[in-house]
């Protein structure tokens, strides 16, 4: 495992093993000159409440993606957070594994290379993950790393205070969707997820990607991202476009299971990350999630005999299992 772990190599090689070689038409080009567009800037620290909502709802209709200041998490602790899980990255291989070992059934605590589909890609991503379930009631801490020493102790304040944005995000959703505000909370979310993200430099930018073009598999995703260093790209309306690190602002995107929950209303962005050839990129997201056994489907206040729903039920569980399964070809299997 040690040796699979893309940090463990990739500082001494000057070209890209074959086995992380896009296919071309997957390929991110030349990443030098990106588009000018960017996605929605939303301030939640304004006063005109109804107008916020108004701009996150067009905002998760047309670009599935929008970046929040003002959002109430402080920046000493966005800081923290960012700053642990570089420094996480930053230790011996060794010791990264084994500060993920103390699940015996592997499942609660991991660091895995590439992607989590390691077993079934085609073709490797120039990345590697640490994640954790990171429940409110703090659960699984058990599981989570001791080193850095103060992991435990940032990690539980920071992902408390991204459980409290995350359910005022969705309760803004709800009012403009016109679902009771209490819609998300339970269940529905009790279940969330973070994972850190270490995008080593890469000799060959323009033949690799740090995470393939893919929806994430949640209710919403919300994502501190690298200050200095470019890479998350969406794609709207056939064109990559990045987003752009903007001062104490966090990523907000609308996952497939919202996208589900609101028959098709909202849309998952499909976003991926390229690489670049100079600097380490961390990224840390944060994954709202459902507990497995939890169903999925189109609100019943969302559908009527106009707007039937176009997707089918199953538990959260079986949504993940198609999801890892499936890959891209997942949206052919949620339609009813
Ligand atoms: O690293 C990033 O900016 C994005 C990460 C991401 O898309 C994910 O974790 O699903
Ligand atoms: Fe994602």
């Amino acid at each position: 495992m040690e040796q699979r772990l893309v940090s463990s190599w990739s500082n001494v090689h000057s070209s890209v093993p074959p086995s992380f070689v896009q296919p071309l038409e997957c390929r991110p080009g030349k990443v030098t000159n990106p588009s000018s567009k960017t996605i929605p800037l939303i301030d939640l620290g304004g006063h005109d409440h109804a107008h916020t909502i108004l701009q996150i709802l067009k905002a998760s209709e047309e670009y599935g993606f929008f970046q929040v200041i003002n959002h109430g998490v402080s920046k000493d602790l966005m800081d923290e957070a960012f700053n642990i899980f570089q420094e996480f990255h930053a230790m011996p291989p060794k010791e990264k594994i084994s500060e993920c070992s103390r699940d015996p059934n592997g499942i609660n605590c991991k660091i895995y290379a590439s992607s989590e589909n390691y077993k079934i890609d085609a073709v490797q991503y120039w990345k590697d993950t640490l994640t954790h379930p990171c429940p409110p009631s703090g659960e699984f801490m058990e599981f989570w790393p001791q080193k850095p020493p103060k992991y435990r102790e940032v990690v539980g304040k920071y992902t408390q205070e991204l459980n409290k944005l995350g359910h005022e995000i969705l309760e803004m959703l709800c009012e403009g969707l016109g679902l009771k505000l209490e819609y998300f909370i339970g269940e529905l979310s009790e279940n969330p997820v973070i994972l850190g993200h270490h995008f080593p430099p890469c000799p060959e930018p323009s033949l690799t990607l740090g995470l393939a073009k893919h929806r994430d598999p949640t209710i919403i995703t919300i994502l501190l991202q690298d200050q200095e260093v470019h890479g998350l790209q969406i794609l709207k309306d056939d064109e990559w476009i990045p987003v752009e690190p903007i001062p104490n602002a966090l990523v907000v995107n609308i996952g497939l299971i919202l996208q589900i929950i609101t028959n098709g209303r909202l849309v998952g962005a499909e976003h991926r990350v390229v690489t670049n050839s100079k600097s380490v990129r961390t990224s840390v997201a944060y994954f709202i999630y459902p507990s497995f056994s939890r169903m999925i489907e189109p609100a019943k206040e969302l559908v009527d005999g106009n707007n039937p729903p176009i997707y089918k039920s199953m538990s959260f569980g079986e949504f993940r299992k198609k999801f890892y399964d499936k890959g891209p070809k997942i949206e052919q299997v949620l339609q009813s």
